[in-house]
């Protein structure tokens, strides 16, 4: 039975005093009621980990986690984050090549598989994110491309290894412009990204990775997408930063 995961990826959004108050919200709406056994992850920036994972506290099923980390151990490297601080705050997640970070600061498949062995060395799950452009899409390129993907930052970890990642298939023509990918449409890369581990890893192995769906996830399409055989959870942005909303995505994926 494959791990479910409903991650809020809050990006570059809320200044601290307003992390603060989604995050007491959540706290009083999320309970063993509402979440099963779905785990629950909140990617928030940096400065707040610390004053969030705080609040978390005692609540054991909601996690922290980060939105990147650096290739490099230490050192001159000024503005970046170290995987290794993230650990010495025993932060348990990162999400790694979301596809703003490919797009906007250039990270490509080695730097991104490099970022996944200094997650994986750190004791931090990498939450790593693959999927097309429209345009790919469009030329009927997007399981080429998702294969690359995948292959180019995962294809060089042991099976134990790649046991520790959580995968994320967001199609980038479906983020943050409320166009979901169909039902159909995300189950059918999600067989195609397990297929592509199984040929790699064998069978067995593959069906133990969880593989969660971002793009315009929210309360109404939830449900839908989260019954999709190989969808195991979500990675959610925009709807992430509504309590209410949140909690009704996690209600509806059942573990
Ligand atoms: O990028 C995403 C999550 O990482 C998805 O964002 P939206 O849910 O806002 O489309």
């Amino acid at each position: 039975m494959r791990t479910k995961i409903v991650a809020g990826n809050w990006k570059m959004n809320k200044n601290f005093q307003e992390a603060k108050a989604l995050t007491s919200e959540l706290l009083g709406m999320i309970n063993d009621e509402v979440q099963g056994n779905v785990k629950v992850v909140l990617c928030v920036p940096f400065p707040y980990l610390d004053a969030v994972q705080n609040m978390l506290g005692t609540h054991k099923r909601i996690a922290v986690g980060a939105q990147n980390c650096s290739e490099h151990v230490s050192g001159a490297y000024t503005g970046e984050v170290a995987a290794p601080m993230l650990k010495s705050m025993d932060i348990p997640y990162v999400i790694i090549g979301h596809s703003e970070r490919r797009q906007y600061f250039n990270e490509g498949g080695a730097l991104l598989a490099k970022k996944v062995d200094m997650a994986i060395a750190n004791s931090l799950t990498p939450i790593y994110c693959c999927g097309e452009p429209l345009e790919v899409r469009e030329r009927n390129e997007h399981e080429a491309l998702v294969r690359k993907q995948v292959e180019e930052s995962l294809f060089h970890l042991s099976a134990e290894a790649l046991q520790k990642v959580v995968i994320a298939y967001e199609p980038v023509w479906a983020i943050g412009t409320g166009k979901t990918a169909s039902a159909q449409q995300a189950q059918d890369m999600h067989a195609v990204i397990r297929q592509h581990l199984a040929g790699k890893y064998g069978k067995a192995i593959a069906d133990t990775i969880t593989i969660l769906y971002g793009g315009s996830v929210n309360a109404g399409n939830a449900n839908e997408l989260f019954s999709c055989p190989d969808v195991d959870g979500g990675l959610v942005g925009g709807a992430s930063l509504k309590s209410r909303e949140f909690t009704d995505i996690i209600k509806a994926m059942k573990a």
